[in-house]
């Protein structure tokens, strides 16, 4: 029965003679990517074949299409020998979803060609069926030879920004080739969960591949999801009970409940109604609703009744640093995409300085690994009047390797490689004369 699904499944079974709900949902997803610049969620959602979908069926495609996008430059050279001519794109993502099990997952070779060439047709590919065959069998009798000479870790990263990451982009890159872990953050009090390693940085870490929700305590609200690095920003914030503080940009609220866990009273600000549906629920589900005020609006045009004590900014930006979870951003985002980002950026930064009473703190944070939205936007804040206030030695004990000599957080997915590493981050803290 088994047929090679990437979850282990069969192909077959009750929905009929045929069916293959994983790899259609995947052909959709790396189409939605690759044809259309939408992200994998995105085109998770959007996915015709997800719809009414089992859970295990989108997980199983989800991680299918994430192996493509995590190899997509290896997986193009591997190619490059077996065609004669560029195929239009959907034969192509249906050749990359065979390579993807072939060389990336343990699918069993003739599983994997039997598929795609069933996938193909299925697709309105049939004229292509014999192709995808043939060069998916050939993939096949290479195995992993095919691999051999190839430089993956320089393929798997789109030049502009290797070139950008400068002396990180190898071991950022080689970090990027693997899976990263479920990180949660635990509510003061809780339990870590069983099997879970207890990180520095107070984080819960378990295998890639934990499905959070079925975690005993996940209902309850004893956790959140929550990269390692992505805990840092909120912290670094240090909010003391009874502090009013704005978290700026705020769903899903990872950093919302740890400012309202640390005792703050908190404003969280998101623009995005269907986000802050999702924020909505997180604080329901960890009990913070009474908790945290909620504003559905423009950050940069919002003003609090009274001036702030803190403000957490966590601005929207390209979001490289998590290309470990999301490796689509890698080639979605393009270098003319930073600009619109960074003045977004600078806008956030004085509506954020103008929120703040005279010695009031802001952080800034960004899950990315681009100077212009790291390093620079820092020096563009300190020439809004922002005063810099470092990091100190003592408050990133657990992560001296994070600390720059200017007092800044850098993050990258290299860093604690040999325990999962974590997201790349960039934060910086400023007061208000
Ligand atoms: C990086 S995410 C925030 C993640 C969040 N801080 C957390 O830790 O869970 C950025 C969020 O900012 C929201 N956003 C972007 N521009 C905004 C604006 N001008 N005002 C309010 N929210 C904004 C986006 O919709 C998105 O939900």
């Amino acid at each position: 029965m088994n047929q090679g699904a990437p979850d282990g499944r069969g192909q077959r079974g009750p929905r009929g003679a045929g069916a293959d709900p994983t790899r259609d949902i995947a052909f959709d997803i790396v189409q939605g990517v690759l044809e259309h610049r939408r992200m994998l969620e995105t085109s998770l959602d959007q996915s015709p074949a997800a719809r009414g979908a089992d859970a295990r069926d989108r997980a199983a495609a989800h991680r299918l299409a994430a192996t493509v996008l995590r190899h997509l430059g290896t997986a193009g050279m591997v190619l490059e020998p077996f065609l004669k001519k560029e195929p239009p794109l959907p034969v192509r993502s249906v050749l990359l979803i065979g390579v993807a099990q072939i060389l990336f997952l343990d699918t069993p070779a003739h599983a994997a060609v039997g598929t795609a060439v069933s996938l193909a047709r299925r697709r309105g590919l049939t004229p292509f069926a014999g192709l995808v065959n043939a060069v998916l069998r050939r993939v096949a009798q290479a195995g992993a030879g095919a691999l051999d000479g190839l430089d993956q870790d320089r393929l798997d990263v789109p030049p502009w920004l290797w070139g950008a990451w400068g002396g990180l982009a190898r071991p950022i890159a080689e970090a990027l080739g693997r899976e990263a872990p479920l990180d949660l953050t635990l509510r003061p009090g809780a339990e870590c969960p069983s099997g879970a390693e207890l990180l520095p940085t107070g984080t819960a870490r378990l295998p890639a591949g934990t499905r959070v929700a079925e975690l005993p305590g996940y209902a309850e609200g004893a956790f959140w999801v929550q990269d390692a690095a992505a805990s840092l920003p909120a912290r670094l914030l240090a909010a003391q009970p009874g502090e009013r503080i704005a978290d700026l940009c705020a769903a899903p609220g990872g950093k919302t409940a740890q400012l309202a866990f640390a005792g703050a009273e908190v404003t969280a600000i998101e623009r995005e109604p269907g986000r802050m549906a999702r924020l909505h629920e997180n604080l329901a589900r960890l009990g913070l609703t009474e908790r945290v005020a909620t504003v559905l609006g423009d950050a940069t045009t919002w003003r609090p009744d009274a001036l702030l004590d803190g403000v957490l900014l966590d601005a929207p930006c390209s979001a490289t640093g998590t290309a470990r979870r999301h490796p689509d951003v890698l080639w979605i985002k393009r270098p003319r995409d930073l600009q619109a980002l960074t003045e977004g950026q600078d806008r956030l930064l004085a509506a954020a300085r103008d929120m703040l009473r005279p010695g009031g703190r802001l952080v800034y944070a960004v899950c990315s690994l681009q100077p212009e939205e790291g390093p620079e936007r820092a020096r563009a804040a300190a020439a809004m009047g922002l005063v810099p206030d470092p990091f100190s030695a003592e408050e990133l004990a657990m992560l001296p390797e994070a600390l720059t000599p200017e007092g800044w957080l850098r993050t990258h997915p290299a860093l604690w490689a040999g325990i999962g590493g974590m997201d790349g981050f960039f934060a910086a803290r400023f007061r208000r004369l």
